[in-house]
């Protein structure tokens, strides 16, 4: 399988082109459209700009050969063929569908790949649009959903200074725009690893109090952000969240995982203690004996038990996840959007001068606890051993 892994996106497309032309049996308006679609979907996966992951390569591999050749009939490559034996077993598992539904189906996971990463291409680069100026986001509309996209995938998503006040730009915008869902995702493998470390690391002549300070007064307009957020707020967790990436979740509207993604906040461990309204939303949502767990002890919650406790509304294998949700992000984005908004503002209005003052007990905690020995600790040790969670 490792080489299989390795397949860097052309050679998958290559791979998927050098099968012979589609030859349909139906016929009638229905048939032509059908294979009209088919052509243009195997067109469009030349243009995916992102490598969708050996899963869907497999799939899209199955779904091919099942449109064109019908069930899979060969027999099963060795066990040490990996590569093969795993593009045979993809195949195989489709069973006895038909080769008009594999080509449906063919069509449809190449229109999700395209359509999931449409936004980026068209919108992110248009000159002069605020959206394209961004160093730490990448921020795209398209069929009414803002998509904010942290984009540092090299240092897993975690959020640098700069980062905060990107996201604290994109969420007022996407406030006022006329987008009808705001979603928030990671690029590459991770969701998002939390506070950038070395934000603590950066000490001016003025000295660790001030940083204390201004951290802290940086962290209550982060959160504040997402407490006074009008529309809806759906995060799209693609991989792992760490820190203030999972508490912070408790104030979005509706979260979606992927079955690979994990849900750790170590505040004891980094001598810190809960921020992102945690200490309020956890244990109100889950109960506080399952709470304390993640916000005393440090316990990591797989997506499924993240599910289980009500953080996550639900959980889709990796391999069809983004397929999966923006399908269902796209379907709800055409609910009247006035009605949206005003629902969530009666949801979230008894709660808001609450969550307020929860926001700013927990900062002035975390302003004491980031001058702690506790603290100043963990975080050396994440610099000078890489002690990772
Ligand atoms: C303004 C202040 C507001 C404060 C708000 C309060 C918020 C609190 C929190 O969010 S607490 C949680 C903080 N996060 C962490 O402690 C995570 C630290 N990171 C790790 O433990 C690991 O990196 C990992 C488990 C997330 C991933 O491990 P692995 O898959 O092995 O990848 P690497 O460690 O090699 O990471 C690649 C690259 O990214 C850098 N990096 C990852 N996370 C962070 C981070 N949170 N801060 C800074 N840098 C991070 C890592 O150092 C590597 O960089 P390098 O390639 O070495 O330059």
């Amino acid at each position: 399988m490792a080489s299989l892994f390795k397949l860097g996106r052309s050679r998958t497309i290559r791979l998927i082109q050098s099968f012979p032309a589609v030859k349909l049996h139906l016929t009638g308006a229905v048939m032509r459209a059908t294979e009209v679609e088919f052509d243009k979907a195997k067109e469009h996966l030349k243009t995916l700009k992102n490598d969708p992951g050996n899963d869907t390569k497999l799939r899209i591999y199955a779904l091919f050969k099942q449109a064109t050749q019908g069930s899979c009939s060969s027999p099963k490559p060795g066990m040490l063929d990996f590569v093969n034996k795993a593009k045979w077993e993809a195949w195989n598992s489709l069973g006895n569908i038909s080769k008009d539904d594999a080509r449906q189906k063919y069509v449809d996971l190449v229109g999700t790949l395209i359509s999931s990463e449409a936004p980026i291409q068209k919108e992110a680069t248009t000159a002069g649009d605020p959206k394209s100026s961004y160093q730490t986001l990448q921020v795209t509309t398209e069929n009414n959903i803002t998509t904010i996209l942290l984009n540092r995938p090299e240092k897993k998503n975690a959020i640098s200074r700069k980062m905060y006040e990107e996201i604290m730009q994109a969420l007022e915008q996407a406030g006022k725009d006329d987008s009808v869902l705001t979603v928030m995702t990671g690029s590459g493998d991770y969701y998002c690893s939390g506070n950038d470390l070395s934000n603590f690391t950066q000490v001016g002549a003025e000295g660790v109090e001030k940083l204390a300070r201004d951290s802290g007064e940086l962290l209550t307009r982060y959160v504040s952000h997402f407490i006074d957020f009008p529309k809806p707020l759906i995060a799209v967790v693609n991989g792992p969240a760490v820190g203030i990436a999972v508490t912070g979740l408790g104030l979005f509207d509706v979260v979606y995982a992927t079955d690979r993604a994990t849900f750790h906040a170590p505040f004891s461990q980094l001598g810190q203690s809960p921020e992102g309204c945690s200490s309020y939303t956890f244990p109100k949502m889950m109960g506080t004996a399952k709470a304390n767990e993640i916000l005393l002890f440090n316990k990591k919650l797989t997506a499924a038990q993240a599910c289980d406790l009500g953080l996550v509304a639900e959980v889709f294998p990796d391999n069809t996840f983004q397929q999966e949700v923006w399908k269902k992000l796209r379907a709800y984005a055409k609910l009247p959007k006035d009605s949206l908004r005003y629902s969530k503002q009666l949801i979230r209005g008894m709660e808001k001068e609450k969550l307020h003052a929860v926001n700013a007990q927990e900062c002035v905690r975390l302003q004491e606890r980031w001058l702690s020995e506790e603290c100043m600790n963990a975080i050396m040790g994440f610099f000078q051993n890489k002690s990772k969670l």
